[in-house]
C-alpha cells in the first residue's frame, strides 16, 4: 500500500494535531485508509526547519516546545526555509497551516503556488489562499496533475465543501446561511452566561479556536472569507472580499446578548449568501437576533452550522465542530483521502 510523504508548513495547533494523529494511528498503511503517512519536513516561524527524507518521528518533533528549535537534528536548522522545503523535499503533499492573512493571503499563497508548480498536492486549512486565489490555484493544480484541497477552511473537519461537491451534486443550490465562526459563537454563549467579552476570548484562545489575531473572529473578517469560499464554490460565484458586506460582534454589549436570551432567542453572527435570478450574489456577515425556534439559535459553543437552500431537497443543514486543533486536523486527513481517491481513480496502483 501507498505511503505519502508530507511536508508540514507551520507547526502550530492544527499541524501538531495532524502529527499526533499520524503518530497514534496513521504512520503505517491501514485497511481503513489504504495508505500511510510519513512526515519528511516541518517548518515553523518559531522552530525553524527540519527536513529528513527518510522520515521524521512525530513524537520527537512534538517534543520540541516553543522556545526551542530544530537545529540539533540532522537536516534541522533554526532558520525557516519554506521555499526550499516545498520545492525540493521529497514531499508528495504539502500541508499548509500557517497564519491566515485575510488581506493578501501571504505568505501562505506563495507556499501553495510553489507546491503546485513543483507538482505537489496541497492540503490547507488556511482561508486566505483559498478565498483570494481559489480559481487560480485549482487551475494550477489541474495544469500540474495534482490536487488543491481545502476542506478545513470552512467548518474545520465537519464536511461542508465536500458535502456539496460529493453528496449534493446535481442539486441547484440557491443560497446558504450559517454560523461559520467557532470563536464568536463560543464568545456569544459565554457572554450570555455572564462572562465579559475579553475573558471569553481568552478562553477561546486557550481552547485553540481563535485566530492568532482574534479581531478577525470578532470583527467578521474570518466569516467573510468563509462566505466568499462557499459562495464561489457552492453558488458558482466569483466574489472578491469587497463583495461581502461585513459587520462583526466586537461592539455588541453584554446587555444586548442577555436580552436576546431572556426573550427566548439568541444573537448569532450569521454569514449568508443568496444567488439572485440575474445570477448576481448578495453576501453578508452580521449579528442577527434569532427567535428561539430558528434552526441556528440552538447552536452552542464552537459548533458551527450551515443551512444550504436547494431546489430538490429544500433546506439541508449540517452542524458540527467549526474550530479546534484535532477537529481541523481531521479536515487535512479528509483532504489526503480525496487526494488518494483521485490517484486511484486515475489508475494509480494501491
Ligand atoms: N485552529 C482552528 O480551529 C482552525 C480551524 C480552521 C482553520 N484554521 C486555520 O488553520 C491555520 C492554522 O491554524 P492553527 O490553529 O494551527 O494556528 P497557530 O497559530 O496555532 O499555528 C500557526 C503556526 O504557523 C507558524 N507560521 C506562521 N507563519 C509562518 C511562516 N511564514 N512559515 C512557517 N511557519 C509559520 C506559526 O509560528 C504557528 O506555529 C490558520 O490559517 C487558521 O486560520 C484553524
Ligand atoms: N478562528 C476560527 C477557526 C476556524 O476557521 C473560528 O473560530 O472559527
Amino acid at each position: 500500500m501507498q505511503t505519502y510523504n508530507i511536508a508540514l508548513i507551520g507547526f502550530g495547533g492544527v499541524n501538531r494535531a495532524l502529527a499526533e494523529l499520524i503518530q497514534e494511528r496513521f504512520s503505517e498503511p491501514t485497511e481503513a485508509l489504504g495508505f500511510g503517512l510519513r512526515i519528511v519536513a516541518i517548518t515553523d516561524l518559531q522552530l525553524g526547519t527540519w527536513q529528513n527524507d527518510d522520515g521524521i518521528d512525530p513524537a520527537v518533533a512534538l517534543a520540541v516546545e516553543r522556545g526551542g528549535n530544530f537545529a540539533a537534528f540532522p537536516g534541522g536548522s533554526a532558520d525557516v526555509d519554506n521555499e526550499r522545503v516545498i520545492k525540493e523535499s521529497s514531499a508528495d503533499i504539502v500541508v499548509e497551516a500557517t497564519f491566515t492573512n485575510p488581506t493578501t493571503g501571504e505568505p501562505a499563497a506563495s507556499h501553495v503556488r510553489w507546491a503546485l508548480e513543483a507538482g505537489k498536492h496541497v492540503s490547507t486549512t488556511n482561508k486566505g489562499p483559498v478565498a483570494l486565489f481559489g480559481p487560480e490555484f485549482r487551475q494550477l493544480a489541474d495544469d500540474h496533475g495534482v490536487r488543491f484541497e481545502y476542506e478545513g477552511s470552512v467548518l474545520s473537519g465537519t464536511p461542508s465543501l465536500k458535502l456539496v461537491t460529493q453528496s449534493l451534486r446535481g442539486l441547484n443550490i440557491t443560497g446558504f446561511e450559517g454560523i461559520l465562526n467557532g470563536t464568536s459563537n463560543f464568545v456569544l454563549g459565554q457572554m450570555a452566561a455572564g462572562l465579559s467579552m475579553a475573558d471569553a476570548v481568552r478562553e477561546a484562545q486557550e481552547l485553540g479556536y481563535a485566530e492568532a489575531d482574534p479581531t478577525a473572529d470578532l470583527g467578521g473578517s474570518d466569516v467573510a472569507l468563509k462566505v466568499q469560499i462557499l459562495a464561489n464554490d457552492v453558488l458558482g460565484g466569483s466574489l472578491t472580499p469587497a463583495d461581502v458586506s461585513v459587520q462583526g460582534i466586537q461592539d455588541l454589549d453584554a446587555a444586548a446578548v442577555s436580552e436576546a436570551v431572556a426573550a427566548g432567542g439568541a444573537i448569532k453572527l450569521i454569514g449568508a449568501a443568496t444567488r439572485n435570478a440575474d445570477g448576481s450574489i448578495d453576501a453578508s456577515v452580521r449579528p442577527v437576533a434569532l427567535a428561539g425556534d430558528h434552526a441556528l439559535a440552538s447552536i452552542q459553543g464552537a459548533t458551527n452550522a450551515i443551512a444550504f437552500h436547494t431546489d430538490l431537497l429544500g433546506t439541508v443543514t449540517i452542524s458540527g465542530p467549526g474550530a479546534g486543533r484535532i477537529e481541523t486536523a481531521y479536515a487535512l486527513l479528509a483532504d489526503i483521502i480525496a487526494i488518494d481517491d483521485a490517484r486511484r481513480l486515475a489508475g494509480g496502483t494501491s
